[in-house]
């Protein structure tokens, strides 16, 4: 019997409701499946919709925002789960790593307590054996002198002791599913490479599946086995990471892969995708990438492309690219 994703997500697109009384279309078309202990990035620039796709997987989009399609874990359709269902799953089944952990850490409770508080409400220890269950987890994201650190408070700590506070959080539940969403962006470059280090180690570890949102294709390659490539919500490209980054066949995937720092193009300048995300209310008709896309045609402005399977693992949207490799 071949094996079950873990995680299913199936024709997601999630909409906003804007102040002006319109809704938005964000993210568009959406499927992807993870399976157990494997490590997915998704990538794309600011404004794509990683975040808004992330936070639906864990029921903990903005009031504003209206998912539709299937989010299944375990075959458990998490869009229809209860409020109540949601938070015995969160944390449970599946921990959140935030960007800034200092939004999401309780500035009047110490971080030992903050760990230990799920491992009480939800695997029903005494908050002793729970606090001693934090000190081992602090030793884990190596925290030195975890036991008196446990009783220190967010705002004693560094940005980076912060983070580690937050993937002990996360991990103490041993979920099946970890999300983190631009762990290290916020740390400087030294400490963004013990932070991934210890989320690398602990992820092997406990053999727990990842989702890793990043802006940054050097994170994402050297985190994660899969990559998917989003750009104005929509999915462009979705592969193994090596696969995606070798040999990209999106021109919006190549445009992201050129501009890593260590591509240095012939005249020394850094190679950029030339303009911005256009808004979504602005998007162009036919390809979204289209207006900036150094190789679109007339039918690229004009024809939706379709998602398409390039090889047997290795899909992506792209209209020439269709027709080069299918004869379309
Ligand atoms: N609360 C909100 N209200 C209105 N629009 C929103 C809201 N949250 C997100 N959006 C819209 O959804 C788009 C995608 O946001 P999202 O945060 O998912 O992007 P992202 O790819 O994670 O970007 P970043 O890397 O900057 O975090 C935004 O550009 C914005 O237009």
């Amino acid at each position: 019997m071949t094996e079950q994703p873990l995680l299913s997500i199936r024709d997601l697109a999630i909409s906003v409701d804007l102040p002006d009384g319109r809704t938005m279309p964000i993210v568009e078309d959406l499927s992807v499946d993870l399976m157990a202990g494997e490590t997915l990035g998704i990538v794309g620039e600011s404004g794509s919709g990683k975040s808004l796709a992330s936070l639906a997987v864990i029921g903990l989009l903005p009031d504003v925002a209206r998912p539709t399609g299937q989010i299944l874990l375990d075959g458990e359709n998490l869009l229809q789960a209860s409020e109540d269902r949601l938070c015995q799953i969160r944390g449970n089944r599946i921990g959140m790593i935030f960007q800034e952990p200092l939004t999401a850490l309780n500035p009047a409770m110490t971080v030992g307590d903050q760990i230990a508080e799920g491992l009480v409400w939800h695997r029903g220890l005494s908050w002793r054996a729970a606090r001693r269950e934090a000190v081992e987890l602090l030793d884990q994201v190596r925290i030195a002198d975890a036991k008196r650190r446990a009783g220190t408070y967010p705002h004693e700590m560094s940005g980076g002791q912060r983070q580690r506070v937050g993937i002990a959080i996360a991990l103490a539940l041993k979920p099946a599913l970890m999300i983190a969403d631009e762990p290290t962006t916020a740390l400087d470059v030294t400490v963004q490479a013990e932070i991934l280090d210890i989320l690398d180690d602990l992820v092997r570890e406990y053999r727990m599946a990842l989702i890793l949102v990043s802006h940054d294709l050097g994170v994402i390659a050297r985190m994660c086995d899969r990559t998917l490539v989003l750009y104005a919500g929509r999915r462009m490209e979705e592969g193994p990471t090596r696969a995606v980054l070798a040999t990209p066949l999106n021109p919006y995937t190549r445009g992201l892969v050129a501009a890593v720092p260590r591509r240095v193009s012939g005249d020394g300048r850094l190679a950029s995708i030339a303009g911005t995300v256009p808004g979504f209310a602005r998007l162009p008709p036919g390809c979204c990438f289209s207006d900036r896309c150094t190789e679109a045609t007339d039918d690229c402005r004009a024809v939706a492309p379709g998602w398409f399977l390039a090889s047997e693992d290795r899909a992506l949207r792209c209209l020439r690219v269709e027709r080069r490799e299918i004869g379309r």
